[in-house]
């Protein structure tokens, strides 16, 4: 058995024990997006620091604790704050949480994120339901030998965002009236943003978001199985489109302006994901 495998079963026999919660939807809240985390009802809050062999938070605008309980019906458990490869964590590092929610019984899973728009239709505000990903990442967290436990060697990635959950976003979306965009997030490592040449060539390739997330959390969701949905919050337009910086700043004001819709949104799919 590989290392990560027993680690992973021992960090979530570690949060069994924390929490009564059995949770079959898993959240992975991306930068100040976290604060969805805060709608759970009877709430275990676990800080990343005290789970056997999780990594540790450092970005701002990601909290850095596990939280499970009670949101519209459904038992979750929502990553306030995730990893990211430009901190420094390895693939199979930043995917560990998705390996452990797998092992508390996770077989959903909705992953959001913020991320520069490419589409030039696209505005800071909006909220992206992702259709596919790009993988620039150079990078894959099933690299090395495969755990058999976890799931196959060659994993499909046809349909890798749900197309039922889309089709359920969309008719939340309309439902409550909320301009929900689509379209294909790239990820590329961070920390850097883009530069504008870069995002030319992302748009050519045909992206219509860029991030620095995201991507690794899904091959590992769906090399275990798991069913995904992905919401990018669009937090800036990408470099080179407006004539000035990008900041984390911005990024981290857009989400806080887009909180209501997003959370409003997030919890309309979550009323209803079991049901397709
Ligand atoms: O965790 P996410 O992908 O939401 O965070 C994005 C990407 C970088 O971590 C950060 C850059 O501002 O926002
Ligand atoms: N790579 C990347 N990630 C982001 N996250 C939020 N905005 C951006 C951006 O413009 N580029």
């Amino acid at each position: 058995m590989k290392p990560m495998v027993q680690q992973a079963q021992e960090a979530a026999a570690y949060i069994g024990k924390r929490s009564g919660h059995r949770p079959v939807i898993g959240l992975v809240l991306g930068s100040g997006l976290g604060v969805l985390a805060e709608e759970i009802r009877h709430a275990d809050v676990i800080p990343y620091e005290e789970i056997p062999h999780f990594p540790v938070s450092t970005v701002q605008g990601h909290a850095g604790q596990l939280v499970l309980g009670e949101l519209e019906g459904q038992t979750v458990v929502a990553m306030q704050g995730r990893f990211h490869y430009y901190e420094g964590y390895g693939l199979d590092q930043v995917t560990f949480p998705i390996r452990v929610m797998k092992d508390l019984g996770v077989d959903r899973l909705i992953v959001t994120n913020a991320a520069g728009g490419i589409n030039l239709d696209f505005g800071a505000g909006d909220l992206m339901l992702i259709q596919d990903h790009i993988n620039l990442m150079f990078n894959n967290p099933l690299f090395g030998p495969n755990a058999p436990e976890w799931g196959v060697r060659f994993p499909d990635m046809s349909d890798a965002y749900d197309p039922s959950y889309r089709q359920l976003a969309r008719r939340v979306a309309e439902d409550q009236n909320v301009s929900l965009r689509e379209g294909v997030y790239v990820g590329l490592t961070g920390p850097t943003y883009e530069t504008p040449a870069e995002i030319r060539m992302l748009r050519k390739l045909g992206g219509d978001a860029v991030g620095m997330s995201t991507v690794p959390e899904v091959i590992a969701a769906r090399h275990a199985g798991i069913r995904v949905l992905g919401i990018s919050c669009i937090s800036n337009l990408a470099a080179g489109i407006l004539d000035q910086p990008l900041s984390h700043d911005e990024v981290m004001e857009t989400a806080e302006q887009v909180k209501p819709r997003f959370i409003r949104l997030v919890k309309g799919i979550i009323k209803d994901i079991r049901s397709v």
